[in-house]
């Protein structure tokens, strides 16, 4: 039998492994496609990892099309920025929404980062207002990641929206007998803790080339690809913004980490308050504070700051270096 995972791992109260031996093997990353507006949400999240003193750097995984003005303005903030190549779903299956489904599957080149041996993914709509580095404690073997909700209309297309079914709130609704059993446990893949490999990396592409595309694309994906390693973690690591209306009750705010600014018209450089829920005084609340962080000058990467010591001087020399030179076919278009 696997281990259990400790329980002090995720009360965040313990020392932070700022010059443990495998440091430089950790690290964050995000994802970034396409030449939009998503880069300001990852300069937010490198800032956001600054602030809150995080001691390990940022390497940002980004297709062809994202320009060089933007992985200047990522690498002008400490960050590690890697191209990878896009990722297509099987062939023949989709017609339509292919942009999509390119951008999300390219993630999974994720796993190919085998000079790190831990790494904490996170959406670019994420921001980090509490310090997580000693989620890379958590024991290997597991893929850690916070429940999901099925409440919001982006889950009509499924059994559990459809009979109202939410697994933030099994026993509201309990899942009927002649359905089958209740699906397994689901997990949002905006923010996750995995361990990069080559050979999990060859068999998820492999594996990906027989499974045809489903609404949540890499997120479906993932969770039928580690289903059986998967351990969920307090959502307090990524707050689905739809959790502050659908289960105030399981929400405590002020404790939240991570938040995820995934509800439709909560993207803070997007906001405008006018869609569903999005006048919500929480919610404002949130975007703004968001914004705080984004417009701080002083949270911006200094090359040569030396207070920050070693965790943070590392960054700076690896995010200096050049890329690796990497062939690649052009990604279609993000937008
Ligand atoms: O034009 C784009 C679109 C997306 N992204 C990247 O792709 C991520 C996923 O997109 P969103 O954050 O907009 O989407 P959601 O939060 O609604 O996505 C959720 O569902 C997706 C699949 O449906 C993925 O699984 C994603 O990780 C999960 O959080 C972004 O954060 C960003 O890192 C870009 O860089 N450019
Ligand atoms: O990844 C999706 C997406 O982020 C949606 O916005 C949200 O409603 C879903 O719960 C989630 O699974
Ligand atoms: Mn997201």
């Amino acid at each position: 039998m696997a281990p259990e995972v400790p329980v002090d791992v995720f009360t965040g109260t313990g020392k932070v492994a700022t010059l443990n031996a495998g440091y430089s093997k950790r690290a964050y990353v995000a994802f970034l496609a396409g030449n939009g507006d998503y880069v300001k949400g990852v300069v937010g999240l490198a800032k956001g990892l600054r602030k809150v003193k995080s001691a390990y750097p940022l390497v940002v995984a980004i297709l062809p099309d994202v320009p060089e003005e933007h992985r200047e303005i990522l690498r002008s903030q400490g960050c590690i920025v890697r191209e990878i190549e896009p990722i297509y779903p099987p062939q023949n299956q989709i017609q339509f929404a292919m942009a999509y489904y390119v951008i999300n599957y390219s993630k999974l080149r994720i796993w190919d980062f085998e000079e790190y041996s831990k790494m904490v993914y996170l959406d670019a709509d994420i921001q980090v207002y509490e310090n997580i580095d000693h989620l890379f404690d958590a024991p290997d073997g597991y893929f850690y990641a916070v429940k999901d909700c099925f409440c919001e209309k982006t889950w009509s297309h499924s059994p559990q929206f459809s009979i109202g079914y939410c697994q933030q709130c099994p026993d509201k609704v309990t899942w009927p007998s002649e359905m089958g059993s209740p699906p397994p446990l689901y997990f949002n893949a905006g923010m996750f803790v995995f361990e990069p490999s080559r050979l999990t990396y060859e068999s998820l592409l492999e594996t990906l080339q027989i499974t045809p595309p489903t609404p949540f694309a890499e997120q479906d994906f993932l969770n039928m690809f580690f289903q059986r390693m998967y351990k969920p973690i307090p959502l307090v690591y990524n707050l689905v913004l739809a959790m502050l209306w659908r289960h105030p009750e399981n929400v405590e705010l002020e404790k939240v980490k991570v938040v995820h600014y995934c509800a439709a018209g909560s993207k803070p450089w997007r906001y405008t308050g006018k869609e569903t829920n999005m006048d919500r005084e929480d919610i404002k609340m949130l975007v703004a504070k968001w914004w705080d962080i984004y417009n701080d000058e002083s949270l911006d990467f200094k090359k040569e700051d030396p207070a920050e010591g070693e965790t943070f001087s590392r960054p700076s020399i690896m995010a200096t270096m050049p890329e690796p030179a990497i062939s690649y076919i052009p990604a279609p278009s993000a937008a």
